[in-house]
């Protein structure tokens, strides 16, 4: 094994690998360190899924499956940057580019009938959505905004927009019959332990089993829920009209990606209450088309387009009366008329909510103008925390970025925790029935009656994650002086039995001095709010999917992007996993380079996880040479900062090539700098004073490029050379580098 892996991905952050690599390669050689890489981009999983349908030469490893074993071993050293959790468009996308560079793909069977139709669709299945993360996530998740980065935020306060106390923005939620409410939980005990399952029971009593291998150890918390199609659907209804009556715009925000089952079709029937008229009046044609509202009206409009032109008219044109007669919708696209309810991934809510409550509670609506808005999120379980800081900054006017505290996470995430590990056991209930899970005894452990179309859940939290995860949030109260906050509602089934556990595993730790407290999501948000605009810090320690929202949340508010953030993941065997941020991989990123030449991305994230990786491989190989890379990359982010050197948005500025540049440099010359490691010190020397002196050139050769299109010859799987002649356009600096 390489001592560091390196992650092959999508979009913008693998065209800023073009760059950096080379660059951390270089550096580490010098340190005899090996950096290895591992493909885990969207093509890169699709073509190692089907060798039988490739050229040998063609055939790619299954570098997924490699990295999840890799993360269990103890001398794990993973650098993972954010990937593309697919959609179906997304994934149609890919096979067809693949398909047109040689590569005989089968289709995506969306109705299969054969056995290798059914074969082909449940892999690619597998591919879609969050299918990467969950599998390399065999730890607890430690996520920060580094100190440089929140005193240059301080110093460099970004644009926060208004927040006037007449604003109508908020959040509507269900509260009742959504999977908040209707939760039960069990921890599992010795009796119950072994392969469980879950059934679907219909009223002539006849059981038929969903799931079989549902495998329970001693000491799990298991939660089955379930949230009403009639009641969601209701809910949709009285919301849109509502949006309307109000004349603000309607939203909806959902987590298509890691809740790949469930939130499609939650958006599914939002797309139907929309359009229901449409729906309605065109029902035989709609069947025959094959039209499924969990697409979207994006894969709607693609699937008309295919009827006659006549048929197609009307239709087109009953659909545009029907977003005509709604409330104005939020947009994703107000040039493109590419709305909320288009493609179920393009608003997610970890990313969505926080730039609209950044933006002073407005969003895009048809029009291209700001307006206030109702911001949908049918479930109940952590909508309070949006409201909670929406609220807040109604009464009290936006956050200011040059005063505020911090909101660290630390969250329970190990072993596919809780609702982001439950897409196995989601299932859309084929009739009215009961579905329950039983365990290997034989026993019920939960069951739940439910109507035709209502979605049905069970999550598996397992113990030793729960354990690890107290101890985290110990340790990092500890180290940062800051007091934690365990968000979690005793009035929740799932969380009541978490707290049994935290007020168990408390204990065994040193907690004298340490002020930890438990709250209710909600209140935690209000509280930690309030704590953050005195510019008091607050750990927040939570679940798995509040770790994914707050980590969006607050460094959104507090410097502007999570892109900055440094994103640790402790694994249990004792390995580390550094993700880059907490953000995504930036697909506008891309639409600019290759229109003009500039790639916008901040590698920060990277900069700040590569720092981590090298500290932990001097901490577990007592690695010395390691720790001197490390705390010169360090100071060079430091200087990085303070020089303003971190890509700007607009052609003209230094982009994430010219950012790649400077921290060569600052991070050349630190190794210079310091007297801790004479070879070093004599390797780096020559290499700082030639990167100084070429600065002016180098600089040039790399700006130079802007302005015109760029060509990296595919999407989701360009050439490498291409994207390297794109990327690396400085002879100056390759030839220094490399
Ligand atoms: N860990 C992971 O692997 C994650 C993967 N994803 C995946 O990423 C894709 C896109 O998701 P989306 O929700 O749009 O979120 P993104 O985080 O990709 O993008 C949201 C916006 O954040 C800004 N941004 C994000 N990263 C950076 C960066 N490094 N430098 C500068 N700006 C940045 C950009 O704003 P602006 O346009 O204003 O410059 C961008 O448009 C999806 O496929 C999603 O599933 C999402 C989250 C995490
Ligand atoms: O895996 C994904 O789809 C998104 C992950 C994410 O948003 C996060 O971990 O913050
Ligand atoms: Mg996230």
């Amino acid at each position: 094994m390489a001592d560091i892996i390196y992650t092959k991905v999508d979009e913008a952050p693998e065209l800023a690998s073009a760059s950096f690599l080379p660059i951390i390669r270089s550096f580490t050689k010098a340190a005899g360190l090996t950096v290895g890489t591992k493909d885990i981009s969207l093509a890169g999983r699709i073509l190692a899924n089907f060798p039988e349908y490739l050229t040998d030469a063609q055939k790619q490893s299954d570098d997924l499956a490699v990295l999840g074993e890799m993360v269990k071993q103890p001398d794990a050293n993973v650098i993972k940057l954010p990937n593309i959790s697919a959609s179906q468009p997304q994934l149609n996308a890919a096979i067809k580019e693949l398909q047109a560079q040689g590569y005989k793909l089968p289709e995506y069977p969306s109705e299969p009938k054969t056995d290798e139709e059914k074969t082909v669709k449940a892999k690619y299945d597998a591919i879609k959505g969050s299918a990467v993360n969950p599998v390399l996530r065999e730890g607890n998740s430690d996520r920060r905004a580094p100190k440089a980065v929140k005193e240059y935020a301080k110093k460099n306060p970004h644009r926060m927009g208004e927040w006037l106390p007449s604003s109508k923005t908020h959040v509507a939620t269900m509260g009742e019959n959504d999977f908040f409410s209707n939760e039960k939980s069990v921890t599992v005990s010795a009796g119950s332990a072994g392969k469980a399952k879950i059934e679907f029971v219909g009223k002539d009593g006849t059981a038929t089993v969903l799931k079989g291998d549902f495998a329970l150890d001693e000491g799990d918390v298991v939660d089955g829920t379930y949230m009403s199609a009639k009641a969601l659907f209701a809910f949709l209804e009285k919301e849109i009209q509502d949006a309307k009556d109000m004349g603000i715009l309607f939203s909806l925000h959902m987590k298509a990606t890691m809740m790949k089952v469930s939130d499609p079709i939650i958006f599914g029937y939002c797309v139907r209450a929309f359009l229901k008229d449409v729906f309605d009046k065109h029902a035989a044609t709609f069947a025959e088309l094959g039209v499924n509202p969990d697409l979207g009206i994006g894969d709607l409009e693609a699937k008309v387009a295919t009827l006659p032109a006549d048929k197609a008219a009307e239709i087109n044109s009953d659909i545009k009366a029907a977003l005509d007669n709604g409330p104005a919708m939020y947009m994703v696209n107000s040039d493109k008329g590419i709305t909320n309810l288009h493609v179920s991934s393009d608003v997610i809510i970890d990313a969505s909510m926080p730039a609209l409550i950044r933006a002073g509670g407005k969003g895009w609506g048809p029009d291209g103008k700001e307006g206030d808005a109702k911001c949908v999120i049918p479930d109940s379980s952590y909508a309070g925390v949006y409201s909670a800081v929406i609220d807040f900054c109604r009464e009290n006017g936006a956050l200011d970025p040059a005063k505020m505290g911090t909101v660290p996470n630390v969250g329970l995430m190990a072993q596919k925790a809780e609702e982001y590990g439950s897409h196995p056991q989601t299932f859309k209930a084929p009739a009215d029935g009961t579905i329950r899970i039983v365990d290997a005894a034989g026993n019920t452990l939960i069951e739940h009656a439910v109507e035709e179309g209502d979605i049905w859940r069970a999550c598996r939290t397992k113990d030793a994650p729960i354990r690890d995860w107290v101890k985290l949030g110990v340790t990092r109260a500890r180290l940062s002086g800051m007091p934690g906050v365990f968000w979690l509602d005793k009035t929740r089934a799932h969380d009541a039995e978490l707290i049994k556990k935290v007020e168990a595993y408390l204990p065994e730790h040193d907690t004298s001095g340490l002020y930890l407290q438990i709250m209710a999501p909600a209140d935690a948000a209000k509280y930690s709010t309030e704590r953050i605009a005195r510019g008091e810090d607050t750990i927040s320690i939570t679940g798995n999917v509040l770790r994914d929202y707050l980590t969006d949340l607050y460094p959104i508010l507090e410097v502007g992007t999570s892109a900055k953030m440094l994103s640790i993941v402790p694994l249990m065997n004792g390995g580390g996993l550094f993700e880059t941020g907490a953000g995504g991989s930036a697909p506008k990123h891309v639409q600019q380079l290759m229109e003009e030449n500039y790639l916008r991305w901040d590698s920060l994230g990277e900069f700040c996880a590569l720092g981590a990786s090298l500290e932990h491989l001097a901490n577990v190989k007592g690695n010395d040479k390691a720790q001197v890379l490390a705390d010169a990359l360090d100071k060079a982010v430091e200087k990085l900062l303070d020089n303003d050197k971190s890509p700007s948005r607009k052609v003209g500025g230094l982009d994430n090539r010219g950012s790649h540049f400077y921290v060569a440099l600052y991070w050349a010359q630190a190794l210079a700098a310091q007297d801790k490691d004479a070879e070093l010190k004599a390797h780096f020397a020559p290499i700082a004073e030639a990167l100084s002196a070429k600065e002016d050139a180098i600089v040039a050769e790399l700006n130079g490029v802007q302005g015109s299109p760029a060509d990296t010859g595919g999407y989701y799987h360009a050439p490498q050379e291409k994207v390297n002649a794109v990327m690396r356009p400085s002879a100056t600096l390759n030839a220094i580098i490399g």
